[in-house]
């Protein structure tokens, strides 16, 4: 490593969120918030693993599905109550009534009149939280009863093992204290940045889409150790437990303001080494151009969606 390369040693691992806010669910003493998952896919299933290991009680979780089959499977995986769109009719009107905070997590076509069709059935200070891609505020604000809180979201499926990243846009109607609480529930799995609405398809091109970029990585990394000869689930796990390690040493640095990435891709490489020799061949075809398109097509995907759902009203 060249004194250019050199990093400090990071301190305490640094938290992955920032700290709760006092008298906010989660703190000693203070009542946990109930919570409505509507829909219990890969992402609202992701946050509320999350939850269930850190900040809710299972008992204090109501959620739902379409289909009988997943609403039975998930309530035996998550020890919770999950009712079924196809068996009781009123299902999502049901889970809401009792609700602090209410995650709608179906897919973008469907969060609108799923909205509509809850609005009636919320507490008047319930907040409201969208996890959908494309859906912008205006949308959310407009199938609702006026008054009621809202945020937009934009989380990732890491949350589900405490490492996520989630940017939260409040609405017109949500106070200080409705954002300090879904903050404080969703920092108890990851780390929260509260953004500007012209911010989020950027953050959703880096970390709603990004962890399927680091399980891509992942793939073509095992693939090429395969074609070198190793074993399939070697070359696996060399290459989940580095992007894992790099992960986690990348986050500790940043926020120790200790070393960027930059700093430390430079440390591992040798002059003239095995790595130089990587990164010459990434770079000999297109690695930044391929990664820079790929967000961008993600973050324009996500506006086409709110123009093409717009357009449909
Ligand atoms: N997947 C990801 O990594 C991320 C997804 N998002 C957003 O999360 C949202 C959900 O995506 P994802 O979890 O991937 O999708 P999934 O298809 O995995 O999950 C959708 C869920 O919604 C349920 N559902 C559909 N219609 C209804 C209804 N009317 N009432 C109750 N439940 C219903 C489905 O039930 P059933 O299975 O019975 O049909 C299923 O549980 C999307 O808006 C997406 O933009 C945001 C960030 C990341
Ligand atoms: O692919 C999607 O549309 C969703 C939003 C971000 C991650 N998954």
């Amino acid at each position: 490593m060249s004194s250019d390369d050199a990093y400090e040693q990071p301190g305490e691992p640094a938290q992955t969120g920032q700290p709760g806010q006092p008298g906010q669910p989660g703190q000693p003493g203070q009542v946990p918030p109930r919570v409505a998952m509507l829909g219990l896919g890969s992402m609202n299933g992701a946050i509320l693993s999350g939850l269930l290991a850190s900040s809710v009680r299972r008992e204090d979780v109501v959620a739902t599905t379409r289909s009988a089959a997943t609403a039975r499977a998930r309530a035996e995986e998550h020890g919770i109550t999950v009712l079924a769109e196809q068996e009781t009719a009123e299902a999502n009107g049901i889970a809401v009534e009792q609700a602090d905070v209410v995650f709608l997590g179906v897919k973008p076509h469907g969060i609108v009149s799923l909205a509509e069709s809850i609005a009636s059935r919320l507490r008047p200070g319930a907040v409201v939280v969208s996890v959908a891609a494309a859906i912008d505020l205006a949308m959310l604000e407009g199938a609702l009863a006026h008054g009621q809180p809202v945020i937009r979201s934009m989380p990732n499926t890491p949350l589900s093992v405490g490492l996520g990243v989630v940017g939260l846009v409040p609405g017109r109607h949500a106070s200080a204290a409705h954002t300090r609480t879904v903050q404080t529930l969703l920092e108890s799995c990851g780390a929260v940045h509260v953004i500007d609405e012209s911010q989020i398809d950027a953050l959703t091109g880096i970390s709603g889409s990004g962890p399927a970029y680091a399980f891509y990585l992942a793939e073509q990394m095992a693939d090429a150790g395969v074609q070198l000869g190793l074993d399939r689930a070697l070359a696996a796990d060399l290459a989940a437990q580095t992007i894992y390690g790099a992960g986690r040493m990348m986050v500790q640095h940043q926020r120790a303001g200790t070393a960027d990435a930059a700093q430390l891709r430079r440390a591992v490489c040798s002059p003239n080494g095995t790595t130089e020799r990587a990164i010459d061949a990434f770079d000999e075809h297109g690695f930044a151009a391929a990664v820079s398109a790929a967000v961008e097509a993600s973050a324009s995907r996500s506006a086409e969606i709110t123009e093409e759902l717009r357009t449909a009203e």
